[in-house]
């Protein structure tokens, strides 16, 4: 940029979602204190992260989520997921339906459906391609170190929803076509182990894989109408986000705790996280005193909540999302 042109250009949408995506992994880390993860106090359980690292972690995936969008802004020619498949329907309903004497599903329509269903894997793909590389910018970023692997999944299939349509980002539509996008195959997804899929496996756990094919039921189910809940009360804005995080803590089978402390670990974090609610959340006297509770017995444990983490980050975009007009 010349020197003297000061005049700020506007940003592009891909840019203005990969904004949102750094600013809600930013305010996930500084959220504090949360249990045994980390924050502005400290590491938490995790004696190879600090604050910097995650701040840097994340600003260095903003070309990341950028490319996702823009990826995604590509499928224009072909419409939404939605819409399309509603286009279809009604085309079918006309022609009588399936099953109607002599029935033959148009053409025109068997090949439009082809035609997105090939685009939408390649937009899969390319999500696949586009994560994995920023996952080794995040590695060189962090020196090998693992911050924002689940982030990068969930956040970045919902930069992808957010960009395919962006007049329609409620946390339904979002999460909807953010799950569509997930269940779709990525033929080039290396064959690997990771700690998540094993432990996943062995306990019989949805890992965060499955939770972005549920359409994030943790976040709209129990993250956001906690937020929006614990706001309401006047809670304060940093309570209310604590309060989102306990919410999806309840009952998530976050398998960074099933990793590092098992059954016992995944019961005391969804155990605690009710209590503090139960108690009157983070913004009461009586519920600090359970969130102080559980941070030691978390600590205690090595039971970091890194997969409730990435999810708080997802229900702060989604949130971000459906305030701002894109
Ligand atoms: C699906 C992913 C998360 C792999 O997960 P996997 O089950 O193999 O476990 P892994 O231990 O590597 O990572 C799990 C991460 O998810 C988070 N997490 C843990 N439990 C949960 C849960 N129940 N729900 C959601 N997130 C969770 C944790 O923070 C953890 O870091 C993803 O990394 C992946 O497949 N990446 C490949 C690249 C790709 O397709 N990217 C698409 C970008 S849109
Ligand atoms: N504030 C946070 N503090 C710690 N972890 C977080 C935070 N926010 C998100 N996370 C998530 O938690 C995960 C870290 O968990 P963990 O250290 O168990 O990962 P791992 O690489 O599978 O395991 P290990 O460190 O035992 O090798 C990161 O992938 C990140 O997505």
């Amino acid at each position: 940029m010349h020197a003297f042109n000061l005049q700020a250009q506007p940003l592009s949408l891909a840019e203005r979602l990969a904004d949102f995506a750094v600013e809600a992994l930013i305010d996930e880390a500084d959220l504090s204190p949360k249990p045994a993860l980390v924050d502005r106090r400290g590491n938490g359980a995790h004696t190879d992260l600090h604050l910097g690292l995650m701040h840097a972690s994340a600003l260095s995936l903003w070309p990341m989520f950028k490319e996702m969008a823009e990826a995604a802004q590509g499928m224009d020619n072909v419409g939404d997921m939605t819409e399309n498949t509603g286009h279809c329907r009604s085309e079918l309903a006309r022609d009588g339906g399936p099953g109607a004497a002599g029935y033959q599903v148009p053409r025109v329509i068997v090949d439009a459906h082809r035609e997105q269903a090939r685009s939408y894997r390649e937009l899969r793909e390319a999500l696949g391609r586009i994560g994995r590389e920023g996952e080794q910018v995040m590695l060189q970023t962090t020196c090998g170190v693992n911050t924002h692997r689940g982030a990068i999944w969930a956040l970045g299939l919902l930069v992808a929803a957010a960009a395919l349509d962006p007049r329609s980002v409620t946390a339904n539509a979002l999460t909807l076509r953010a799950a569509r996008l997930a269940l779709l195959e990525d033929r080039y997804a290396p064959n690997s182990t990771s700690h998540g899929s094993q432990v996943a496996q062995r306990y019989g756990a949805r890992g965060a894989r499955e939770e972005a094919q549920l359409g994030f039921p943790a976040v709209t189910r129990l993250g956001l109408p906690q937020l929006q809940r614990s706001r309401l009360a006047g809670h304060g804005e940093q309570n209310a986000r604590l309060d989102a995080l306990l919410a999806i803590m309840t009952t998530l089978a976050d398998t960074c705790v099933l990793y590092r402390a098992g059954v016992p670990g995944l019961q005391a974090m969804q155990q605690g996280a009710r209590a503090v609610l139960e108690a009157g959340g983070s913004a009461s006297l009586a519920g600090r005193r359970c969130l102080h509770e559980l941070d030691q017995q978390l600590l205690a444990m090595n039971a970091s909540p890194g997969g409730a983490a990435d999810l708080l980050a997802a229900c702060l975009l989604i949130d971000r999302l459906e305030q701002e007009a894109l």
